[in-house]
């Protein structure tokens, strides 16, 4: 009926993944450029199924004109091979129950109870095929199943990804014949069994500033709950050591808490990187929720590669990660030649492409040889000279690196090369160098020690957990630190249109992860690409009453100011100063502060 053979075969995401990569590259073989990404094409087609769209219902425009005919050749590889993906099977089901009245009526009467969870979650998509299920007496205006959907509509959170909470629940409402004002039609579960009446309070007033809910008032029995702690940070690296420094305390005042109950939560990946270092040199151990540590972000890891390179030309596995990124049409076959040539002249492969002249005149190929000599050059001989970080971003922005992630989904990876900036912005000041064989050798244990996983799922072992709050929804946590409260980055306006009230909606998950104690922090000054900016403090701690909030400050018990521990941090030697001369062996700042 719906043209599938009865093997068929359910793809996953992964599978989506190669899929798309194989149309693109099919696609481009002449040039190996396209201009969106496979990921980004992908995100394209499942937002369009989300939305009940075939490729040949997209209107054709400038920007999605390449993703509309990826999406046409998709469909048409997937039909071929009986496969579908999960977007598909619904919308193949919706077509089909559309088209064939019995086959719906079929269906609507074999399902006598329907439990939708997560209501708030729903795409278009879903909620029509949920309508084909309503065994509908249009006459009486009655509906012979029953339904029962069940969610918070002030935790819709994935608006980006199409979820239309209050529209949804208006249009299931009205095609169930309910009404939003008859409470026997929506039971409100207002006792929460979780948090404290002070975190539930501080939830209720910062989404009681939506216009857009159906409105609840959370309560609980748990009385007395502690304030909620505030810190407002001279600057980022002082906003993560004090967390931390709290951290340490509670651990130290409850030792039988497991670490697993702690939880930092902030708006963007990139944020992890401060509170990394900092738990690093306290010697705590972290994971990343649903993420991957900071330097083993594959952005990271070219960007430093770009760098390594740059630094040390007989570096063959930098050389093997951009020689083809971002890409230049120097495919596989090349690169094994390469490979070939410099073992048998027992040389390094980037000084092996400058020798042989079948590669240095290769245009792609000379174009990169110049790439790295000019960025050498370029920063051994600017005067005044630049800065470590100026260094790194000229070696970005030359490289294309940069450009490879203009992209609106590639914002995550354009924020972490900034906070690599950042980074290298505090090392120099740190160290008084701008030396960037220094900084390699110091960061070489944070990204050749770590685990080279993809996720980090790794829960042998008691950590704090760190994740983004889109990462915490439905999780929760004795002690949650919010971090990172400043207006733009939370409420965020990355792309200049600020959704505040889906904003608000993620504080208050965020909120509401906390059972027993809740602390926000924030600093005025934050940096993008090494540059210093001002921040305002988030709107969102002006909506929490301030009775329910203790601002900490020096003089409190629970918290040691970190300028003490700055000093020791400035008194470490460099790696050249203390003659270790591989990145192996060296120590991070925390180890060496411990050996000390
Ligand atoms: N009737 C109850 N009595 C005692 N504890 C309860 C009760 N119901 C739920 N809880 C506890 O409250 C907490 C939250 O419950 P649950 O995770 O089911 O809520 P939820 O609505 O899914 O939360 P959220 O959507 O905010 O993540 C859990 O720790 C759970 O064990």
């Amino acid at each position: 009926m719906v043209g599938l053979k009865s093997d068929f075969i359910i793809i996953d995401p992964d599978d989506q993944l190669s899929i798309v990569k194989r149309i693109l590259k099919e696609e481009v073989k002449e040039t190996n450029f396209y201009t969106d990404k496979p990921k980004a094409i992908i995100n394209f087609i499942n937002k369009c199924k989300d939305e009940g769209k075939r490729s040949t219902d997209i209107m054709i425009n400038h920007e999605n004109r390449f993703k509309q005919l990826i999406y046409s050749k998709y469909e048409t590889y997937i039909q071929q091979e009986n496969k579908l993906d999960f977007a598909e099977l619904i919308l193949l089901t919706k077509e089909l129950l559309e088209k064939e009245i019995d086959l719906q009526v079929h269906y609507s009467k074999k399902f006598r109870f329907i439990l939708i969870d997560e209501f708030q979650d729903t795409s278009t998509l879903q909620m029509d095929w949920l309508k084909l299920m309503i065994d509908r007496d249009h006459q009486n205006k009655t509906v012979q199943n029953c339904f029962m959907a069940v969610g918070d509509d002030d935790q819709s959170i994935y608006a980006f990804r199409g979820a239309q909470c209050v529209n949804n629940i208006d249009e299931y409402l009205k095609a169930l014949y309910l009404s939003r004002e008859n409470p026997e039609h929506i039971i409100k579960l207002e006792q929460n069994y979780r948090s404290t009446n002070v975190v539930l309070e501080a939830a209720n007033s910062v989404i009681d500033h939506n216009q857009s809910r159906l409105g609840k008032n959370l309560w609980t029995d748990i009385k007395n709950g502690e304030q909620i702690g505030l810190y407002q940070a001279t600057d980022t690296s002082d906003e993560a050591e004090h967390v931390v420094e709290l951290i340490k305390n509670f651990i130290k005042l409850h030792p039988n808490i497991p670490l697993s109950q702690i939880a930092i939560l902030y708006r963007t990946n990139a944020q992890s990187r401060e509170f990394e270092q900092a738990l690093m040199n306290s010697g705590i151990k972290y994971r990343i929720y649903g993420g991957i540590k900071f330097y083993q972000r594959s952005e990271i890891k070219s960007a430093l590669a770009y760098l390594r390179l740059i630094q040390n030309e007989n570096d063959n596995d930098a050389f093997r990660r951009i020689i083809n990124f971002p890409a230049r049409a120097i495919g596989k076959a090349t690169l094994e030649k390469i490979e070939a040539g410099a073992k048998q002249n027992q040389c390094s492969l980037f000084t092996y492409i400058q020798t042989d002249s079948n590669f240095s005149k290769q245009k792609k190929i000379y174009d990169f040889i110049q790439l790295i000599i000019n960025c050498k050059k370029t920063i051994e001989e600017t005067n005044p000279p630049m800065e470590l970080y100026e260094q790194a971003l000229y070696i970005f922005e030359q490289s294309g690196l940069m450009n490879s992630y203009k992209n609106k989904e590639e914002v995550e990876r354009l924020q972490n090369i900034s906070e690599l900036c950042n980074a290298m912005k505090q090392f120099s000041h740190l160290y008084h160098t701008n030396d960037l064989t220094q900084y390699l050798s110091v960061i070489a244990l944070d990204t050749t020690n770590t685990q080279d996983g993809k996720l980090d799922t790794s829960d042998e072992i008691e950590r704090i957990q760190m994740m983004t709050v889109h990462g915490a929804k439905g999780l929760e946590f004795h002690y949650v630190f919010i971090a990172g409260l400043v207006q733009d980055l939370f409420p965020s306006n990355f792309f200049g249109n600020c959704d505040i009230e889906e904003e608000r909606r993620l504080m208050y998950v965020a909120i509401t992860r906390a059972k027993r104690y809740l602390h926000m922090s924030y600093s005025e000054i934050r940096s993008n690409y090494g540059q210093q900016e001002r921040c305002k403090r988030s709107q969102f701690i002006s909506e929490i009453p301030p009775k329910l909030v203790h601002v900490h400050n020096e003089n409190d018990e629970i918290y040691q100011p970190p300028k003490k521990r700055m000093n020791v941090v400035q008194t470490i030697k460099l790696p050249s100063q203390i003659g270790f001369l591989t990145g192996k062996n060296l120590l991070n700042v925390a180890q060496w502060n411990k050996k000390k």
